[in-house]
């Protein structure tokens, strides 16, 4: 498919690969562009007249492996995926196969997303929705519930700990659930020192960009039961989730594997089947 002209264009790999630095640099010109344009109070505002938020925490703590569907046009790994000129009929699509969740990409210089992705989406669908970016800033996350978001990702990698700590705390205070994304056991910890009740396993590495579920496999079992546990990245098909799932996890968060696929729907139902087939091998709690 041809890359939509009227879209930003996204960068590539970095080539001193440093891909997290550059997004976060990225990232903060962004959101102080839009700080400009609508201050803090006024999102604030906006948050807080919002409809409440879906509980996503009970969506991915219910029986069987859940799916978390990814609106994702393009990523620093693999250029562009797909052209999405419709995210909100992609989302209704992924909900119609099952999905438990939505994560829409609102990032826009290397995932080519938008706010405008996470407003459309909104109007579409009534299962949860994740906000999937670069957290970095209490701005951002009133900025998701302003426009309806439910979840939000906060990377341990990206923040300090006291900065994880206040996002998560901001999150939840504004009926929220945070999907804390760890890359190894040190994250991990940080990640439940702050208090994180959804941790996400994301077998990404930020540095190489390469995938390697087994790291997914090394920390869930570390993982306490009470965590809802969501592996990121590499499903391409049903045996990458009943590999994840017979590693622990409570849900998978899917991208690159759905939106290149003729039809996303059954894409999705394809793998909500496998996720809830009682075959499936799973830890007990
Ligand atoms: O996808 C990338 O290239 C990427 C690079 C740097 C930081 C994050 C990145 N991806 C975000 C994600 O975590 C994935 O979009 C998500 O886990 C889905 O992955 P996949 O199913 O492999 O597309």
């Amino acid at each position: 498919m041809n890359a939509d002209a009227s879209r930003p264009q996204t960068s590539g790999p970095s080539p001193s690969g440093d891909v997290l630095t550059e997004i976060l640099a990225a990232v903060r010109a962004d959101v102080a562009e839009r700080e400009q344009q609508t201050p803090l109070e006024q999102v604030r505002a906006l948050a807080a007249a919002a409809p409440p938020a879906l509980d996503a925490f009970a969506s991915l703590r219910a029986p069987g492996v859940g799916v978390i569907a990814e609106v994702k046009r393009s990523s620093p790994s693999r250029g562009q995926l797909a052209e999405i000129p419709d995210p909100a009929e992609l989302a209704g699509e992924y909900a119609a196969g099952g999905a438990r969740c939505v994560s829409v990409l609102t990032e826009k210089r290397f995932f080519g997303g938008s706010i405008e992705d996470l407003i459309a989406v909104r109007a579409a669908i009534q299962v949860p929705i994740l906000r999937k970016d670069f957290v970095v800033s209490s701005y951002q996350v009133h900025e998701a519930r302003a426009h309806g978001a439910d979840l939000i990702l906060l990377i341990v990698a990206a923040l300090e700990q006291n900065a994880l700590v206040g996002l998560l705390e901001r999150t939840e205070s504004l009926g929220m659930t945070a999907l804390v994304e760890v890359h190894n056991e040190a994250e991990a910890d940080r990640a439940l020192e702050a208090g994180a009740k959804v941790i996400g396993v994301n077998a990404r590495d930020l540095r190489t960009l390469e995938v390697d579920p087994s790291v997914f496999e090394r920390i869930a079992p570390g993982l306490p039961s009470t965590v809802v546990k969501v592996a990121e990245s590499g499903v391409r098909g049903t045996h990458d989730l009943i590999r994840y799932a017979s590693a622990g996890a409570d849900a998978v968060l899917v991208g690159e594997g759905l939106v290149t696929q003729k039809s996303p729907r059954d894409a999705v139902a394809e793998l909500v089947t496998a996720g809830s087939h009682p075959a499936t091998p799973r830890p007990a709690r």
